[in-house]
Parts: C-alpha cells; structure tokens; sequence
C-alpha cells in the first residue's frame, strides 16, 4: 500500500511500476475486494471468539443503553482472525461511522492531528497496527482518548503556541499484532482488550459453510473440514482458500467443492496436509539445512527466506510454535523433531537437538 500524503508519492508513479508489479497492485486489490465481500456485517454473524465476542458484546450493549459511545477497545491477535471486521461489527453495532487509519500510515502528529479534528460525534476510529505509530503521535492519541481533545501547536521554536481543540466524544478501536509492543500509557487507555486467538476447526468450518454460501458455491461437509483443517486457524486463509478450491472446481473439476476438488487444490496450491504453506516450510528449510536445527536469530532466518522479520514473526511463526515444528529460545528459533521429520529429514541425534 502506498504511504500517507506527505509522503510525496502522487498516484501518477503508479504508471512507473513495472508490469509485474502493477499485477501485483491489482491482484492485492481483488483479493482485498473478495474479503470485504465475505466480511460478517453483526456481531451474531461473527463465528468463533467466543469470549471476545461475549465481552464486546456486553461493552456495546451497555454503551447503546446509556447512549454514550463504547469505551475503546483493543484487538490484539495474529493476522487475518478478524480484528478489522470486528472494528466495522463496533461501528455498525452502535450505529456509528468508521474512519479507518493505520500506525504506519501516520508519520507525523499532524497527520493524526488532521484525523481527529475531523472526527464526528461518536465516529468509530479504527487504528490498525497501532503499535507501529510514532511516538509524537501516540501522546497526542492519549490525550484525546482520555480528555477528547487534541493540542493544535502552531508555529515553530521558543514562539509555537499549543492551540487545544475539543473533540467530539468518539471511540477508538486499536488493533494490533504485537501486544507486548504497546506502551502502557497507551494499553491502559483502552477500557477494553480482546484477546483474540487462533479459530477451532469446528469453527472455521461455519466461516466456510457462510463462505461458500456467499459465493454460490456447493462445498461438501468433508471438503469444508478438510481446508479448514488446512487453514493455520486462520479465517482469512480459510476463505483464501475456499477460493482457490472454487476455482479447481470451476475450471478443472465438475463445479462442486467436494473432497476431491479440495485436495487437488490444496496440492496445486502447496498447503501440505498440515496447512504449512511454502513461507512455512521455508523457514523450517532454513532452520533445519542452513542453520543446523538452531539457534538462530529471526533476522538471520528472514534473511534466509528473503522476506522482512517482522513477516516472518507474525505470520509464519505464530502458526510453527503452536504447532510444535519451532520453539523460541534466548539465544533464537529452533528446529523441533517434528519440524525435521515434517521435511523428511533426520533429526539430529537425541539430546544434542537444543544443545
Ligand atoms: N469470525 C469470523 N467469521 C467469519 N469471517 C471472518 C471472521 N473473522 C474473520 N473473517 C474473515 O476473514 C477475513 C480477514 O479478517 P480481518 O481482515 O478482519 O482480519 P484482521 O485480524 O484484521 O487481519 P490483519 O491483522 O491482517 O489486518 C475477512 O474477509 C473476514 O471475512
């Protein structure tokens, strides 16, 4: 995604991007598109998470009844288990509109002084990877989360001048994927953290049933078990999948997503049988083949598989240590036996593992 207006780019050098990476734009902003349509719009459409659910759900009803905006509310979790729709859920619940923003997307205080000033009663401010804002930012942020008011600082040096404004009362919904990354000042602002953890397979299989039903697409009840069994617990990967199942059927197979279609698919698209997809196994290579089994730091793995850390921290790592293919240790990422005999090597001997 590009970045916020101040960073200079003009929509124009778009046109500069090779074709490979304009296809690349396009193809992000059609699957993008297919989520947005498969988003739950209520909270009793939303399947699983049932103690975030119970929670919010208390915190909105009681904010209806006296009439007054909820409470802010963190959603803290890996990637894809539905932080952003629970935002929209917030806003749509109590009858609000949704101003969406993200850390990164906020470089300067400005920027967020720009957000909140045009911020209407009761808006629902929905702040994604919030522990990626800049620190300026985020003490501005306590103050109007706290007080509803923001300090306008005009001019420069010893003559700057702080101007307050008073904000409407309006809610914030932060997300994040790094709890531990957010200052207490900021955590103890929200009323309310949900905690949200990775989906049953019971439960994924009702994300596939409403899934399939959305995109008028036929899925037996053993193909829905088994790609949600492949889905890392994850609903966005369950329907990214569903997806890719829908298109083996369409194209290849006779129209159904039954076991048959789903496998095949599965196996075109590399998502072993215990949903490890090729960052995974990746990883795992790198691990076992270049580095020994472990120890070894996240950079120097990330390095190894060519992507950023922080892609492998939160998206493949969190999924490969509840597993048991890695462990984290002081002195970095390890290998489990599992993990060796998932890639069908040969662990090294008994006891000289972790060493
Ligand atoms: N409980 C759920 N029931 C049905 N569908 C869900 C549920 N949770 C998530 N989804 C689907 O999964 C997709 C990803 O969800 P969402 O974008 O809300 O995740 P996220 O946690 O905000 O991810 P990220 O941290 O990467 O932004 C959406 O298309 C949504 O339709």
């Amino acid at each position: 995604m590009c970045c916020a207006p101040p960073c200079g780019h003009s929509r124009l050098r778009v046109a500069d991007v090779n074709e490979e990476g304009l296809l690349a734009a396009e193809a992000d902003e059609l699957e993008r598109a297919a989520e947005a349509a498969l988003r739950p719009r209520r909270l009793s459409e939303f399947v699983g998470q049932r103690v975030v659910r119970d929670q919010l759900s208390l915190v909105l009803e009681a904010a209806i009844a006296r009439r007054r905006p909820p409470d802010h509310v963190l959603l803290a979790g890996p990637p894809g288990l539905g932080k952003t729709t629970l935002a929209m859920i917030v806003a749509s619940e109590v009858g609000a509109a949704l101003r969406l923003t993200s850390g990164p997307a906020i470089a300067h205080p400005g920027d967020l002084a720009a957000i909140l000033s045009g911020l209407q009663e009761h808006d629902v401010l929905f702040i994604d990877e919030i522990h990626r804002l800049a620190r300026p930012a985020e003490e501005m942020l306590y103050l109007a989360m706290e007080d509803f008011r923001v300090d306008i600082v005009v001019g420069k040096g010893a003559g700057a001048t702080a101007i307050p404004l008073s904000l409407p009362p309006f809610t914030v919904v932060g997300a994040t994927t790094r709890a531990g990354l957010l200052p207490a000042p900021l955590r103890d602002r929200f009323g309310f953290t949900g905690h949200m953890d990775f989906y049953e397979t019971a439960d994924l299989e009702k994300v596939l049933a409403r899934s399939s039903r959305l995109l008028g697409i036929e899925l037996s009840g053993d193909a829905a078990h088994e790609i949600a069994s492949r889905s890392r617990g994850t609903p966005r990967i369950a329907n990214r999948l569903l997806r890719r199942v829908q298109d083996w059927a369409q194209v290849r197979g006779e129209g159904v997503a039954d076991l048959a279609a789903a496998e095949a698919a599965l196996r075109v698209f590399e998502v072993d049988p215990r949903g490890l997809d090729r960052l995974d196994r990746a990883v795992l290579r790198a691990l076992c083949e270049r580095f020994g089994g472990g120890p070894v730091g996240l950079t120097s793995v990330a390095m190894a598989v060519g992507e950023e850390p922080e892609t492998v921290e939160t998206v493949a790592e969190p999924f490969l240590l509840r597993e048991g293919f890695l462990a984290r240790t002081p002195r970095g990422r390890i290998a489990t036996e599992l993990a060796w005999r998932h890639l069908g090597l040969t662990p090294p001997a008994a006891g000289t593992l972790f060493d």
